[in-house]
């Protein structure tokens, strides 16, 4: 293979099209992110995920493994493959999932359109799950269908909001040292009790570091190690870093890792993660304008008043829907002043149905219309307007919770008073996220 030297023990060098990457800043800027997904794309399988997903979640203390465990009606490891899927630049993603939940896993894969997974069979510990990973990516192995990577990441199942700046970070390390892992701070101090329970000693606190998921490899450098670490070192150990230097002499490199990555252990983790998904979800708002002018003229003035409230406010006229929705924002105010009718808010509707958003989690559309009670007698538009209770049920039947709204008011204060109902709109909307489901639905 073009990728280095098999089963050697040191580095390899790396290859020619990740080569460009090395010494990436460690926040790594967007464009060296696509500049990578496009690389690594040239050459198919550069870079593989191995998830171990085959434990049974004892600390949890539910009958159902953890990872298979509902967040917002969906199972956890659906969010983590979510989360390594939109990293382009992972060609394949294997999960070790025992044999009695590889139904489940596959109901799971097809219900939310999973890609790029194969599926292995777990073994009784996690070391024999991620062993089990790797093998199927060798091409020491009868029967592999998958290329062997340059780089494999190996990520818990159970640790569902990794972002691609730290994939980018361990990828990039361990092309460079063969070996590389995330940490955190500890948060308390580690002590080792003596055998009648009393303190032996205490560690130093800031000189040691937790250490978290993900992680990642030069491929031969971990199933080399793997292939020689002994039954104990499977049976009870915990840290792949650790395999690595102790029979590969690879020494990894440790980058800092963000608060999110650690591990949903106990029932808690799984409030955590909810609360988290839900701020991430709210966090995001795209207005959409119906005119052109109207996004120059006050769109501009609404961003500056909802940026103190909103880590993502996008106002357009729709040119660039598609990339706000690939983005997956999932709450929209659509803005009618021109028309009574609903052609923007359906247009918007079907770009959000062919994408498949809804699928993850419901999408919020609020169709607000502006009506000019100078010119326009109510009777006659408030009939139009109220065709919104249709849509909303028809959409609804696709997850995607619509609701309208009718303002009446006068032509010239049209500036100020738009800028002050989506304002409080969306701060009202803000609000009721937390119970996204209980948005009202027929305006
Ligand atoms: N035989 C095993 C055991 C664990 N894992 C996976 O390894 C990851 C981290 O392990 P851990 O948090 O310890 O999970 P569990 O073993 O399920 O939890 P517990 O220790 O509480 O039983 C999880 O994604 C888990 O599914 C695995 O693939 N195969
Ligand atoms: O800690 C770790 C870092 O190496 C691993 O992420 C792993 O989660 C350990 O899992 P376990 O709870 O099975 O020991």
């Amino acid at each position: 293979m073009e990728l280095g030297p098999p089963g050697g023990s040191g580095p390899a060098e790396p290859g020619p099209r990740l080569r460009g990457l090395r010494g990436a800043d460690a926040a790594a800027s967007a464009s060296s992110l696509s500049r990578f997904g496009a690389e690594a794309g040239c050459r198919a399988s550069a870079v593989a995920a191995v998830l171990p997903a085959g434990g049974s979640g004892e600390r949890m203390g539910v009958p159902t493994p953890k990872q298979f465990c509902p967040i917002l009606e969906r199972p956890l490891i659906s969010y983590t493959l979510q989360a390594l899927e939109r990293v382009s630049w992972i060609k394949d993603i294997i999960v070790a999932v025992t044999r009695e939940n590889m139904e489940t896993m596959k109901g799971i894969i097809q219900r939310y359109q999973h890609k790029r997974i194969s599926l292995v069979e777990a073994g009784v510990t996690r070391h024999r799950s991620i062993f089990n990973g790797l093998k199927a990516l060798a091409e020491d192995q009868p029967n592999c269908r998958l290329s062997k990577p340059e780089v494999v990441i190996i990520h818990d199942a159970v640790r569902p909001f990794v972002e691609e700046d730290v994939l980018l970070k361990v990828v990039t390390a361990a092309q460079e040292h063969g070996a590389s892992g995330a940490i955190r701070p500890l948060v308390s101090t580690v002590i080792s009790p003596s055998a009648d329970s009393c303190l032996d000693h205490s560690l130093e606190r800031a000189r040691y570091r937790a250490s978290e998921m993900p992680q990642a490899f030069l491929f031969d450098v971990i199933y080399d190690a793997y292939q020689q670490c002994s039954d104990y070192d499977l049976e009870f150990g915990t840290e792949c870093l650790h395999l690595a230097l102790k029979y590969s002499h690879i020494k990894a490199k440790l980058v800092e890792g963000s608060p999110d990555l650690w591990k949903v252990t106990y029932k808690r983790d799984l409030y955590a993660a909810e609360s988290i998904i839900k701020e991430r979800i709210s966090q995001k708002v795209c207005v959409v304008m119906d005119t052109k002018e109207d996004e120059e003229h006050v769109g501009h003035c609404l961003e500056e008043m909802l940026k103190t409230e909103l880590n993502h406010v996008k106002v357009t006229s729709g040119q660039d829907l598609q990339q706000i929705i690939l983005e997956q924002c999932y709450n929209f105010v659509c803005v009618n002043v021109m028309t009574s009718d609903f052609e923007e808010t359906q247009r918007l509707l079907n770009m959000v149905e062919e994408s498949n958003l809804s699928i993850l989690y419901p999408v919020v559309v609020i169709s607000v219309h502006f009506l000019d009670y100078e010119s326009v007698p109510l009777g006659q538009k408030m009939e139009k307007v109220m065709q919104i209770r249709e849509f909303a049920k028809e959409a609804k039947k696709r997850n995607i919770l619509l609701s309208g709204l009718l303002i009446y008011f006068p032509q010239r204060a049209f500036n100020s008073t738009m800028c002050y109902f989506v304002r409080s709109l969306i701060i009202k909307l803000r609000e009721r996220l937390g119970g996204k489901k209980d948005v009202d639905r027929h305006g």
